[in-house]
């Protein structure tokens, strides 16, 4: 017996910070997850913690590096990290630093930002996954948890039918995800911050303007289309559940039902998933 593949670290360091303006605050809240892999076998084989890091300095590093540190993007603030643990600790091969960040948008009263005050409460996250090791580091940026939906332009027809098919073809229905996407860029000195928005804009844009066919017909063009768009991004991965509005049967109340109401159903749900890639 040996030991296979392996890593440890602390998750969900929950982390937020004021950045103090003399005329108004930022307010920036994360979420960090470090994973470090290296020579650890004889920690798992014979107890020997002495190459081990604990994961509770692991916690109170990432708040220490965050007061001088994060001052920026995510993606700025997890470099620093996984270059930080790599280059300290011989014995770590290789670390990997998760961070998301929530949604906290300035309160505004007659078209003036408040200095201070802020509303949160969007599901949606940005994400970022830096590793580092030998080769360099690595950055994956995305978003989880965006919520988009339409009221036309997808359809879904010419599907499979067989002895259990009862989904009847639709040309025009609602199509609405949770959606998840993360990019690989190809280098790490990069406007983090532009690349994000305009990629963000990017996958908006398109699921708005796309005919939708499908699913993953929609997934594809917004996958596409951020490649299209930024020479700096290698691949798109893209997880668009299907959160069905099936049409509600108004007939048997004597009614029809104008593709106006609809039930909205929690589960089961589609789940479509793929990554486009470069030729
Ligand atoms: O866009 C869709 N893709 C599917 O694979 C699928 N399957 C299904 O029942 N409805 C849908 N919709």
């Amino acid at each position: 017996m040996k030991l296979g593949i392996n890593a440890y670290g602390k998750n969900a360091v929950n982390l937020s910070k004021i950045i103090r303006h003399a005329d108004h605050h930022e307010f920036r809240q994360v979420s960090v997850s470090v994973q470090l892999s290296g020579d650890f076998d004889t920690a798992h084989t014979l107890g020997d913690n002495s190459q081990i890091l604990p994961t509770d300095t692991q916690k109170n590093t990432v708040y220490v590096l965050a007061k001088e540190h994060f001052t920026g993007t995510i993606e700025e603030f997890g470099l620093y990290l996984a270059h930080y643990f790599v280059t300290r600790n011989p014995q770590i091969s290789k670390a990997r630093v998760a961070i998301e960040e929530h949604s906290w948008q300035r309160m505004s009263f007659d078209g003036q930002p408040h200095t201070h005050s802020f509303t949160g409460g969007t599901t949606e996250k940005r994400t970022t996954v830096v590793t580092q090791d030998a080769a360099g580091p690595v950055v994956v940026s995305g978003l989880k948890d965006l919520l988009l939906l339409k009221t036309t332009d997808s359809g879904f027809e010419n599907f499979i039918k067989d002895e259990y098919t009862v989904l009847k073809e639709t040309s025009d229905r609602i199509l609405a995800t949770q959606c998840e996407a993360s990019w690989e860029y190809t280098a790490t000195a990069l406007d983090f911050e532009a690349l994000y928005q305009q990629i963000r804009t990017s996958l908006l844009h398109t699921f708005s303007a796309h005919k939708s066919l499908s699913v993953q017909h929609t997934l594809y063009a917004i996958g596409e289309q951020i490649l299209l768009d930024n020479d700096v991004v290698k691949e798109v991965s893209l997880v668009m559940p299907n959160k069905h509005h099936i049409p509600f049967n108004l007939e048997q109340f004597g009614l029809e039902n104008k593709n106006e109401i609809f039930v909205a159903t929690d589960a089961p749900f589609g789940y479509i998933t793929g990554t486009v890639v470069r030729d």
